[in-house]
């Protein structure tokens, strides 16, 4: 119905010019210009169309590349930190955790020394600077693929898939170094020094067990007086008290 109505005018001339064709004694020539005006218009409205569906279709084009660019901009935001652009806490654990599946991995976490007096003694910007810094002299060590997390205030973690516990611990020795030979711009005027903490973890470990060793070695290293590398493994293991003697006669101290 609707076709109808839109070619009508289309129809008729067609109609018109089939008449013609069939008797030998209509006007053949009045029928054929009526038909080349109708032709010709729908060639205009055509090519029109075609005009407006590629506008459209360019558009659409666009459309999906700033969707994907915003798709790609929102995962971004949701899985690195603003400040400085270090992988988030939430996208430390999904990409460990998901390296744990498939491989041994060590995870290095490190402590910028002091934190709170370089905040207190040069300003809290200047403690932000600090913070992008040891992020770019991670990446700048590593390479710009390693997985470098910031985990908390002036706390990060590095994520090493390796099956070699000396391995580990000698990237964590370079990781120290670096940080204590970087260079600060101004107002620092002093060297800055992290403590750091290794855990080397055998394939299917989970995250957070990989975490509190690596944690654990941290704090090790910072009551070992600061500027130095702790492993998990290094550590003295836990103290556990004998038993209690059911023994009347043992001496008490
Ligand atoms: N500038 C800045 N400071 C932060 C940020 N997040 C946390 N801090 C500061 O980091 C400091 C951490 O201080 P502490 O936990 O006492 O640790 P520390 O001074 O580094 O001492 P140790 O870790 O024991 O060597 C606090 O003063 C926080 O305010 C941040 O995003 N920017």
């Amino acid at each position: 119905m609707a076709d109808a109505d839109l070619f009508a005018l289309e129809s008729a001339a067609l109609a018109n010019a089939r008449a013609a064709h069939d008797d030998p004694r209509a006007d053949a020539r009045a029928a054929l210009a009526d038909m080349i005006v109708h032709y010709e218009r729908l060639m205009r409205e055509s090519r029109r169309l075609i005009r407006r569906s590629d506008r459209a279709e360019l558009d659409m084009n666009q459309m999906n590349r700033q969707l994907h660019e915003l798709a790609k901009e929102l995962e971004y935001r949701a899985t690195h930190d603003p400040l400085s652009g270090a992988l988030n806490r939430a996208a430390v654990i999904d990409t460990a955790s998901a390296c744990l599946q498939h491989s041994d991995m060590a995870l290095i976490v490190l402590d910028i020394d002091h934190f709170k007096w370089i905040n207190d003694d040069f300003g809290h910007p200047a403690g932000d600077a600090v913070i992008k810094t040891v992020v770019s002299c991670l990446r700048t060590l590593l390479g710009a693929d390693a997985a470098v997390g910031r985990v908390g205030g002036e706390e990060f973690s590095v994520i090493w898939p390796t099956s070699d516990l000396e391995e580990a611990r000698s990237v964590a020795l370079r990781i120290c170094d670096a940080i204590a030979d970087q260079v600060f711009d101004a107002p620092i005027d002093r060297q800055i020094t992290a403590s750091v903490g290794v855990s080397w973890n055998p394939q299917g470990t989970s995250f957070e067990l990989a975490y509190s060793r690596a944690d654990e070695a941290l704090y090790a290293a910072k009551r070992a007086g600061r500027n130095c590398v702790k492993t998990y493994a290094q550590l003295p293991l836990p103290v556990t008290p004998p038993p209690a003697s059911s023994d009347a006669s043992t001496p008490c101290h």
